[in-house]
């Protein structure tokens, strides 16, 4: 029996839960998106079965339903999907970031014979879009369902085994105390990470020294600051209360650390420094399959025209697909470097093969 699964808003979250999804043959992974291109590109890179604009199309025998769309769109679809045929008994389920206000909406809108079920998987990327998909991103990461009370316990367990494909680590929470944790641990780092992106930009405009000095610290702290800013408009949206009570937490957390600092406390400021490395050294490491280095290959390519179309040609006609292209800066011998991202390891490692065949230099690490 074929299981049919619908993921609504094929970007990066949606795509790699297909792809996750997708492993198990039983099931039939239907897209749906506003851009047919987008369509066009999963289907290309073998993330879905089928793909529709056409929504009714899209949900008519979909027995899993996930809306994997920005959070101000999530609310859209359910009122969208209120008026199509759907198969009694489906399961709606969402991927937003923040989930009180979703799932109080979905409970009062959502129809009698339809089981709506939050969900956010705490794993994604700055990057947007299905070719940042991987089948591996939510491996290891955790992924909060929010169940409403009442919601069937049978139709909570199917979700759970399907979700078990994505080598996730399900667990149950309530909505509000996932906003108030993932506020904190999510959504006010990716603020301060842009805030401080434009204060820096602000002193740039007066000194360019500052971006050609920005080096490892500058960039590991701001990396999220390249997120897609409409997801994020509507994620900050969606937990104002949360986010206004952390800022407010994070001002006195900072008029400390500033006073330490006025007042020259060699041993406060050291002290500040060293609570804080210990919490963070003690974070769970995620061993995650899908670390993006894993799966790029880095080539040194002759700097002279028609080369990186060869390359891609090569690997087209062995059907090895790419996620992604990157040139990376020149080296000093002249050499270009192309940085090539395949979506598993087993397509990395026969994309190396044929490259070094062909006399390319080829290697792992930049
Ligand atoms: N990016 C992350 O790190 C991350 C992690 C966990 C959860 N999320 C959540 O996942 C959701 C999707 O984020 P993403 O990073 O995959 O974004 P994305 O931009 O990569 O993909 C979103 C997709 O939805 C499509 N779309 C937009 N409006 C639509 C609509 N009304 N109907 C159908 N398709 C529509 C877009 O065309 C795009 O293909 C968001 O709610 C976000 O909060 C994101
Ligand atoms: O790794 C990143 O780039 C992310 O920002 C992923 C991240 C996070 O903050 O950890 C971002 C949004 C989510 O809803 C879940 C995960």
């Amino acid at each position: 029996m074929k299981t049919t699964i619908t993921v609504i808003g094929v970007g990066l979250i949606g795509g790699s839960i297909a792809l996750a999804l997708r492993e198990d043959p039983h099931n039939r992974i239907i897209g749906f998106d506003v851009r047919q291109d987008y369509l066009d590109r999963a289907m290309t890179l073998g993330v879905l079965h089928a793909g529709t604009t056409d929504l009714q199309e899209a949900v008519r025998e979909a027995d899993v339903i996930f809306l994997a769309v920005p959070v101000e769109q999530i609310y859209a679809t359910l009122d969208r999907l209120r008026d199509l045929d759907l198969k009694p008994g489906v399961i709606v389920t969402d991927v937003g970031s923040t989930k009180s206000g979703v799932v109080r909406y979905a409970e009062a809108h959502i129809p009698s014979n339809v089981t709506f079920i939050g969900g956010h998987p705490m794993a994604g990327s700055h990057k947007s879009g299905v070719e940042a998909a991987s089948d591996r991103l939510f491996e290891n990461a955790y992924y909060v369902l929010t169940p409403a009370p009442g919601t069937p316990e049978e139709q909570v367990e199917r979700l759970e085994k399907l979700l078990a494909l994505t080598r996730a680590k399900v667990v149950r929470m309530d909505p509000d105390e996932h906003d108030q944790v993932v506020g904190a641990v999510s959504h006010f780092p990716h603020i301060l990470a842009s805030a401080l992106v434009n204060l820096v930009a602000g002193y740039d405009d007066e000194n360019p020294w500052h971006h050609r000095l920005a080096a490892g610290g500058f960039r590991d702290i701001t990396r999220i600051a390249s997120s897609n800013p409409r997801m994020w408009r509507d994620v900050l949206l969606n937990n104002r209360e949360h986010l206004l009570k952390i800022a407010d937490d994070w001002t006195k957390a900072l008029d400390g650390v500033m006073t330490l600092v006025r007042e020259g406390d060699a041993d406060g400021i050291e002290q500040f420094f060293k609570s804080a490395r210990d919490f963070r050294d003690g974070l769970p490491e995620r061993k995650k399959g899908a670390l993006p280095p894993l799966y790029d290959l880095y080539i040194d390519i002759p700097d002279h025209p028609g080369e990186i179309g060869r390359i891609t040609t090569l690997l087209g006609a062995k059907q090895i697909n790419i996620t992604n292209i990157q040139i990376r800066e020149t080296r000093e011998d002249m050499l270009g470097v192309l940085r090539i991202t395949f979506r598993s390891l087993a397509e990395l490692e026969k994309g190396e093969e044929l490259l070094r065949y062909f006399d390319y230099n080829v290697y792992r690490r930049e």
